[in-house]
Order: C-alpha cells, then sequence, then structure tokens
C-alpha cells in the first residue's frame, strides 16, 4: 500500500531532508518545478513540440515560488509565459522570493486580477498548496470562463481552444489533509479545478477525499529524491502505521494474511473446505432474500469454505429456489442462532443485507455478538414457526459440529467475526446494548445515511462547513468512529476509508485510474458485505479483509465495465483473479 501523507508529515519529511544537509529548500523547488513541467509534457506530448503560452498564477507561498520556476522553465523552453501574483512579493518566503526574482529577470508579473487567459493553452494554478489554512476570496480573474475550462470548454469565449489546467501540488482552493474546500463568505458561483494536478514526493490524503478527485482531474506525483529513512524497530513501525493513511492497493497476499493462492498451505494437510471457513449469511423475510443471497455468492466466490444463507423458516421454499453452492438453513430467531453458532466452524457472520429491523433480527444481532443465552437444544425438535431451523438444507450442513460453548460479548477466544451492514447497523444505532457489545473482530460498513445514523456527533463535525485548514475529514471520521465502536469502520463512498480502533487506516478510492461510477448500482453494498465475510472466514483479519474486499470490489466492477450489475461482481471475481495471477 501506499502511503498518503498530511501536508504537516510532508512538511516534517521536507524539513528533515534539509535539516539533515541532504537537500536545499531552493533546490527541492527547482526539482518540484522541473518536475510539474515533465508531468506537463508526459501529459500532452504535443506540448513539447512548438510554441505555446502559459499563464502562471502565483500565490504567497512555496507553491506559488513552483509557480515561477515552472515559469522560467517554460520561458526557457521557447513558449511565452504570462505570470500573476496573488498576494505581495515582498512578503514571500525565501527560497519563493529567490525564484520569484529570476523570474524578474525574464518577465514581468502582473496583478492576479489582470490575468487574461485568452490564447492561453496551458493556466498554471499555483496559487496555495499544502499550506492553505484558510478559504481565499478567489479573484475575479477567475471568473466563470475558466470554471468552464474544466467542464470541456463549454461557454468558453476565447479564440482558440480552452486552456489545459495544471494545479501545483492541488487545487488551490483545497485542504490537503481533508480534500475539502475551504469556504468563505464569497458568492461566487465558480470552483476552481484541474485537468492534470502535479503533486510532490508521494500524494497526500486529501487527494483522494471529498471534492479533490473530481476537481483535481488526473493526479501525477513527481520523485523530489528525498530518502525517507526506514524506520529500524518493530514498535517504531507499529506507531507509524497507527499514524499513517495508506492508499489500499492490489494486495500482497504474502503480506496481508492467508494466501487466496494457497488454499492448503501445508502440503500434508488434506484439502476440506472447512479449512476455508465457513461463513454465515443471515437474510430476512420471504421476498427479501435477494440481498442476502448477493452477500453469500459474494463470500462463497472469494474463497469461504462453506456458505449457509440463514433465512426465516417461512423464506426457506424461496431461497431453495434460487441457492446452489450456497447451503440454507432456517434460523427462526436469535436463540436458533445462538445454537446454530455451537458450532465453531462457523467463523464468520454477515447481517444486514435485507436482513429486516423486527423482533427477530434483533435478537439475531444480539446472538451474533454473543449476547444471547445460548440455550439448551430444543426437545423434541421445534415444529411450527419458529421450530424449523432444522428443515430443508441444501448440501452438507455443518450442523451438529463442534458443541463449543458461545463466548459471551464477543471477548476472548474465538470471538466470531460479524460484518454489520444495512439494516444491522439501523439496529445498532438504536440499541446501546448492541453497540456495546461491538468487539474488534466486527466490521461495520455504514455508507453515509447509515453513518450519520450510528454517529450523529461526528457526522456532524464532518458536515459542518470546512473554514480553516487541516479541516476535520473523512478520515478523521472514521478513526473517531472506529475507537468508539471498538471495531473496523469501512466508511462507503467512492472514497472509501477503512478505520481499526488502533488507528490504522486506509482508503479504498475509486477515482483517477481506478474510477468505477457504475459500481453505484443497488446490490452492490450487500456483495461488498459478503466479500469481507468470505476473507473473514479464510482468516484474514478484520482490517484486512475489509481493505482486501474493497480493493477486489472496485476490480471487479472495473474489470466489468458498464452495464455492471450486483450479481455481476461475484461472478467477476474469478477473472481477477486470474488477472491477478492468483
Ligand atoms: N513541502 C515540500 O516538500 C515541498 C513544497 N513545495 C511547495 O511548497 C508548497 C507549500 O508551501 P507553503 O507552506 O509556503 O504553503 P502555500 O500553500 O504556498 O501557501 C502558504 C501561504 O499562503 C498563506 N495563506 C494560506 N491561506 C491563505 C488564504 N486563504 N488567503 C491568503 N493567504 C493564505 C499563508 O499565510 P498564513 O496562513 O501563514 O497566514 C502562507 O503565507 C507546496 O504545496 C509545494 O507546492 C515544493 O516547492 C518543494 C517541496
Ligand atoms: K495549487
Amino acid at each position: 500500500m501506499t502511503e498518503l501523507l498530511t501536508a504537516a508529515q510532508m512538511r516534517a519529511i521536507e524539513q528533515a531532508a534539509i535539516a539533515n544537509g541532504e537537500v536545499t529548500g531552493l533546490e527541492l523547488m527547482e526539482r518540484a518545478g522541473r518536475g510539474v513541467v515533465e508531468a506537463i509534457f508526459a501529459e500532452w506530448p504535443e506540448l513539447r513540440a512548438g510554441t505555446f503560452r502559459a499563464v502562471v498564477l502565483c500565490g504567497p507561498g512555496n507553491n506559488g515560488g513552483d509557480g515561477f520556476v515552472v515559469a522560467r522553465l517554460l520561458k526557457e523552453w521557447g513558449w511565452g509565459v504570462e505570470v500573476f501574483l496573488y498576494g505581495d512579493a515582498e512578503k514571500l518566503p525565501p527560497d519563493a522570493r529567490v525564484n520569484y526574482e529570476r523570474w524578474r529577470g525574464m518577465g514581468e508579473v502582473g496583478w492576479i486580477r489582470a490575468a487574461d487567459f485568452n490564447r492561453a493553452d496551458v493556466v498554471v494554478d499555483a496559487i496555495f498548496g499544502i499550506g492553505l489554512s484558510r478559504g481565499f476570496e478567489i479573484p475575479a480573474a477567475l471568473n466563470h470562463e475558466y470554471h468552464h475550462f474544466l467542464r470541456d470548454g463549454l461557454w468558453w469565449t476565447g479564440e482558440t481552444r480552452p486552456p489545459y489546467i495544471v494545479a501545483i501540488d492541488i487545487t488551490s482552493e483545497l485542504d490537503a489533509d481533508s480534500g475539502r474546500r475551504l469556504e468563505t463568505s464569497q458568492e461566487w458561483g465558480g470552483e476552481m479545478g484541474a485537468h492534470l494536478t502535479v503533486t510532490f514526493h508521494a500524494p497526500k490524503v486529501g487527494h483522494y477525499l471529498d471534492s479533490a478527485p473530481a476537481a483535481g482531474g488526473r493526479l501525477r506525483v513527481v520523485d523530489l529524491g528525498i530518502d525517507v529513512p526506514e524506520l529500524d524497530s518493530w514498535d517504531e513501525r507499529q506507531v507509524r502505521q497507527r499514524q499513517i493513511v495508506q492508499r489500499v492497493e492490489r494486495p500482497e497476499w504474502n503480506i496481508w494474511g492467508p494466501s487466496l493462492t494457497k488454499r492448503n498451505p501445508e502440503p500434508s494437510a488434506p484439502a476440506h473446505k472447512f479449512s476455508h471457513g465457513h461463513a454465515l449469511v443471515l437474510s430476512g423475510p420471504p421476498g427479501h432474500g435477494g440481498a442476502g443471497r448477493l452477500a453469500a455468492r459474494g463470500a462463497l466466490r472469494i474463497g469461504a469454505g462453506l456458505v449457509t444463507v440463514g433465512c426465516p423458516p417461512e423464506a426457506v421454499a424461496e431461497n431453495a429456489a434460487r441457492l446452489d453452492a450456497v447451503m440454507l438453513r432456517g434460523v427462526a430467531d436469535g436463540e436458533v442462532l445462538a445454537r446454530v453458532l455451537e458450532d465453531r466452524r462457523i467463523n464468520a457472520l454477515c447481517l444486514g443485507p435485507g436482513l429486516g429491523m423486527g423482533e427477530r433480527e434483533a435478537g439475531l444481532v444480539a446472538a451474533a455478538l454473543g449476547l444471547a443465552e445460548c440455550p439448551p437444544p430444543p426437545t423434541p425438535p421445534h415444529k411450527g414457526e419458529g421450530g424449523r431451523d432444522d428443515l430443508p438444507t441444501r448440501g452438507t450442513d455443518a450442523s451438529g459440529g463442534l458443541p463449543l460453548p458461545l463466548v459471551g460479548r464477543g471477548q476472548g477466544r474465538g470471538a466470531r467475526a460479524v460484518v454489520l451492514d444495512a439494516d444491522a447497523l439501523t439496529m445498532l444505532s438504536r440499541s446501546p446494548e448492541l453497540f456495546d457489545a461491538l468487539h474488534k473482530t466486527c466490521v461495520l460498513t455504514p455508507h453515509a445515511g447509515e453513518f450519520a445514523r450510528l454517529f450523529p456527533d461526528i457526522a456532524a463535525k464532518l458536515e459542518a462547513p470546512a473554514v480553516r485548514g487541516p479541516a476535520y475529514s473523512k478520515v478523521d471520521a472514521t478513526r473517531e468512529a472506529a475507537a468508539r465502536a471498538g471495531c473496523v469502520v469501512l466508511f462507503k463512498g467512492p472514497d472509501t476509508v477503512i478505520a481499526a480502533p488502533d488507528g490504522r487506516c486506509a482508503i479504498n478510492s475509486a477515482h483517477y485510474d481506478r474510477a468505477a461510477p457504475w459500481l453505484a448500482t443497488a446490490g452492490s453494498g450487500d456483495v461488498l458485505a459478503g466479500f469481507i465475510a468470505g476473507l473473514l472466514a479464510r482468516g484474514f483479519a478484520p482490517f484486512d479483509a475489509a481493505c482486501t474486499a474493497a480493493w477486489l470490489h472496485v476490480e471487479c466492477a472495473r474489470s466489468f465495465g458498464p452495464g455492471l450489475i450486483a450479481e455481476d461482481l461475484p461472478e467477476e471475481l474469478p477473472k481477477v483473479f486470474r488477472a491477478l495471477g492468483v
């Protein structure tokens, strides 16, 4: 996984490199500016040859300093370059001032309000970078035409094609930690943005959150040649793991947990479906079983050895008609579930998709979290309503397995891995007792609405206007939620944030080169819950299961392409695994 940096972390890395004599700030600025020019030519190779016109908008800090370097280099390349300053040249920080003076030896610096984009081929946004501390009044010169360059030239009234906009480090209006626009009282309809964002050393957390991906166009990272010292001790690495935010990437199976490639890692051990875990997906009443079946299919395809749907007895017939490889059993209520869970081979549960929110379902959540007492086995077996848990099953169900005691409240050895999604989340938000029973092998998978129901005060902080940087971010919110819940929280969205109670945090982005807008389709969240449950059954740790499942979920959508419906996601997994070399 790639580490994403906050502005403060980036500054610390830069300062350390300067302090140990590795490089000067001026040299870093030169490398940054050169990297931006190279990125422009890499993005639009036609600009490399010929004479073009650039407008460079520089701000009052070192982001502006980068802009002066870019202006100088493009001018040396033979371009016509105009530079405009937002701020006071006398107050520029030292390195930016040096580059301002260098540019002044080559050309003028206009007042930003005088900027004219007509006939510009490239506009460089170097007004603010990671140092934006509050919303800024966008100069009138960045009028609605600038805004509309970004909409493929819509309403562009210039004489030639609209210019490409390149943001240095980040679009100037955006906070680099949260990706949020810092607001002002200005009543201006436009929003800044770019076709290309060029950042330095490593992507910033904010590039993947909130408004930044849509505003920033494509994202390129320039290597500044700074060495970041390796952390020697295990303790240091642990602390760092909890401070940084990672971007979820192609899974490194051997690092992340049990390999999906090695279903039977011990050559001498016989392959057995139970060695790959048994996931139980609890589903809802007749007519509402589709979501649970989708989750079950996802759990099976991702590699759980056995998957069972546990539905109300009256929904058995409907589900039986729709399931083959997935097994089925009636689970009338929480007591029945508690008895089913005496079989410790059932090692992962999934509750929520299509579950319903009645008394039975609340009982199921309680039993899944270890709250329900394990009742004695019924003698004779229940008949009629609520007593058909032993009725038709398909395949070879695992009931009657090892009679280990249920571990209360998820404490201690063997607390079951539980994915709580959809209706189960709503029930958690209504019941402090259920919420308090969450434990460290649970995974919550809320979308924004469910998150707000579960953590209203945290959601309110996220929804409050972002006025100062660093603004409260989705990363902050998810970390806070995970710490409160005491379990992994996967906060869904195109910028899915996954946090563990110990502070580990990752973003699974469906933006930039991983954009998959067609993933926003009915039932796709149910499949994600099933993917997580399947990996938990396989023995993945909750944080790793959530990260890996989220990544594969997007990968399936990208592999399938537009036209995707939720049913396609599990069926795409074999192709994705093949492409991964699994
Ligand atoms: N770190 C690195 O490794 C490298 C960094 N490099 C470059 O440096 C950039 C960071 O530079 P930076 O720290 O000077 O911040 P930057 O964004 O230019 O602006 C800060 C200035 O703006 C001001 N200001 C803030 N908000 C404002 C507002 N609303 N309205 C008005 N003013 C406002 C703020 O004032 P203050 O908040 O202190 O009042 C301060 O004066 C970084 O993004 C990258 O491009 C590369 O050169 C090489 C490697
Ligand atoms: K910028």
